[in-house]
């Protein structure tokens, strides 16, 4: 519960003279004004038992209960102008520190929880806190109102009071009663939802690979299933709440019986006047209101502690304060320029890796104690039999696992974010399985940067030229999800186009030829060994091809993670 405090403070912290203004003029217009009425009503009722009703009261009275709805009309227009937009702003808040957290892990860094439950937890448990913060404004006018009813009708009748509030003891007691009802049927929603929205992300990345194993019909009969056990569970937290809801509803009728056999005996006696009787039914609507509101409230707190018990298993420890952090979100005029990469303004002379080591987290596979150095314009090819730690290095020297001790230095200076750092123009890298999108040709190879004659020089290293003049639309043929129109060799090119595009200093290939023919492959290697030359690349190149080792300066084999002395050649 104390998180659940701390994130309603942060929220009020966004927009905390707005967020006051609004509790005040509710409290004024529910409670202050909603008491005016109510008093105005008795006052008439009273004269009129009496036979005491002048028309300068009438008028009073009336004007009073014209301008009273007015008075609470412009009220909820001001309301309503100061928090316009709150939810989206608030929720945008809550997305973009959750998206800032997730992309600024290590890119091959496994997420702690399924990709459905952070779709979930993006979807819908942000917007939780969000919905109580709204309630509490309500909740306390509503509560100030029947404290202040609560003194005035004991002024009145005591008994007949302790009567009218009774139920709200009744749905305190209800509410510690189904606390723990409430979290279950929220959590159980929640949970199918993650595993339904898990399914429906598998489905499309890998739609291939369940249609050509002849899945499509297991795949879909799970889905079902999994969609039904969602289904079931929103029915039944939707009937849950419906329930009590209802239950909040009629606890008050409890209170109107009692009212009416305390009081029955008294107004046949003439101890309870007409004007009286007015005014606490009058309450009553409003007691009502408050046993609603203080049982959405509870739900509200007891949601939001699932929901942010779910929000730490993917933010860890601190996870109020990284979920909250209010700084710069832009919602008017022009963006500012994206957080420029720190640029090394020197051009690259060696990179040293020293003693690195990093496992992955509860294994003991990874790589261990790797030393060694790449001078500019050098060409170092890892190899070693599968397991053997190749990707893991390659992706450890990126920053995109981050290694557990070791050293990095780009020209004898440490480099401490090598995931910010190793980015182009400094560094680009073509993964083991290139990631290709559903835009054109032209928009996968160039990914957002100008072209400026980069597609021709790129389509020329990669060997894609005659490719894409046998396309339909040449350069702007669409590839479909993932590519789906290329040939795995095409693709892997693709890859290696996109990462010539980027004109970066030190290029890292993963593998990055396995599916093309004997003769592209040669033609391909020859062109990048050239333009290294010639542009002074580095290159780091994972490949157990012998045309490939013939252009290495040095070659880092690697077994169970660590160098094979016997089989390296290391430039010193
Ligand atoms: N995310 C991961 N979590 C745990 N262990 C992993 C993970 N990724 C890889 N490994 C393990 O780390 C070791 C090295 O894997 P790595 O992918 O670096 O090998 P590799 O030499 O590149 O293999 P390949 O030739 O098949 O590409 C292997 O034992 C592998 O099972």
């Amino acid at each position: 519960m104390k998180d659940v405090w701390k994130v309603l403070s942060r929220i009020f912290g966004y927009y905390p003279v707005n967020y006051s203004v609004i509790t005040l003029i509710r409290i004024f217009g529910y409670a202050g004004l909603g008491l005016l009425s109510g008093l105005a009503i008795k006052r008439f009722f009273d004269y009129a038992a009496a036979s005491a009703l002048t028309p300068g009261i009438v008028y009073e009275i009336a004007a009073l209960l014209i301008v009273i709805p007015l008075i609470q009309a412009l009220t909820y227009s001001i309301d309503l102008a100061l928090s316009y937009g709150w939810t989206e702003i608030i929720r945008s808040y809550f997305r973009r520190n959750l998206f800032r957290f997730v992309l600024e892990k290590p890119g091959a860094t496994p997420l702690p929880v399924s990709h459905g439950k952070l779709t979930n937890i993006l979807r819908s448990d942000v917007g939780v806190p969000e919905s109580l913060m709204w309630d509490i404004p309500y909740f306390l006018a509503y509560a100030v109102f029947s404290i202040c009813g609560l003194v005035m009708l004991a002024a009145i009748d005591w008994t007949a009071t302790a009567a009218l509030f009774s139920p709200l003891l009744l749905t305190v007691a209800a509410m510690r009663w189904l606390k723990r009802r409430i979290a279950f049927h929220y959590d159980r929603q929640q949970l199918t939802s993650d595993r339904f929205l898990g399914m429906l992300s598998d489905m499309f990345r890998h739609h291939e690979a369940i249609r050509i194993n002849n899945a499509v019909n297991a795949f879909m009969e799970r889905l079902g299933a999994v969609g039904e056990e969602r289904a079931e569970a929103g029915k039944r937290n939707a009937v849950f709440n419906t329930v009590l809801a209802s239950v909040y509803d009629n606890i008050v009728n409890v209170g109107t019986a009692l009212l009416l056999l305390t009081i029955g005996t008294k107004m046949r006696t003439g101890d309870f006047s007409v004007g009286s009787f007015t005014l606490f039914l009058y309450f009553l609507g409003y007691v009502s209101g408050t046993i609603r509101l203080l049982g959405t409230t509870a739900a509200g707190f007891r949601k939001t502690e699932s929901a942010l018990a779910r929000i730490r298993e993917l933010l860890g420890d601190d996870h109020v304060r990284k979920l909250t952090a209010g700084d710069s979100l832009y919602l008017k005029g022009e963006l500012p320029a994206c957080d420029e990469v720190p640029l090394r303004q020197d051009v690259l002379q060696r990179i040293e890796v020293r003693r690195f080591t990093c496992t992955y987290a509860g294994t003991a596979s990874g790589i261990r104690d790797i030393s060694f150095s790449m001078p500019r314009a050098s060409f170092t090819v890892v190899t070693g039999p599968v397991g053997s730690g190749k990707t893991t290095l390659l992706r450890a020297v990126l920053g995109l696992l981050p290694a557990s001790s070791g050293e990095l230095l780009w020209n004898g200076r440490a480099v401490d974010s090598p995931a910010r750092f190793f980015v182009p123009p400094v560094a680009s890298y073509v993964p083991q399985v290139p990631a290709l999108f559903g835009g054109t040709f032209r928009d996968n190879v160039l990914l957002g940067y100008p072209d400026e004659g980069r597609l021709d020089d790129a389509l020329q290293v990669s060997v894609l030229e005659d490719d894409v003049r046998r396309f339909p639309d040449g350069a702007d043929t669409l590839l479909g999800p993932n590519g789906a129109a290329l040939s795995g060799g095409q693709r892997q090119r693709v890859a290696v186009a996109r990462m010539a595009a980027r004109q970066a200093q030190l290029w890292v290939l993963d593998d990055s030829s396995s599916a093309l023919d004997a003769e592209t492959e040669i033609r391909m290697w020859e062109r990048i060994d050239a333009l290294r030359r010639s542009a002074g690349i580095t290159c780091l190149v994972v490949s157990a091809k012998p045309f490939v080792l013939q252009y290495a300066d040095q070659v880092i084999a690697l077994r169970n993670g660590r160098i094979d002395p016997a089989s390296s050649r290391l430039l010193a």
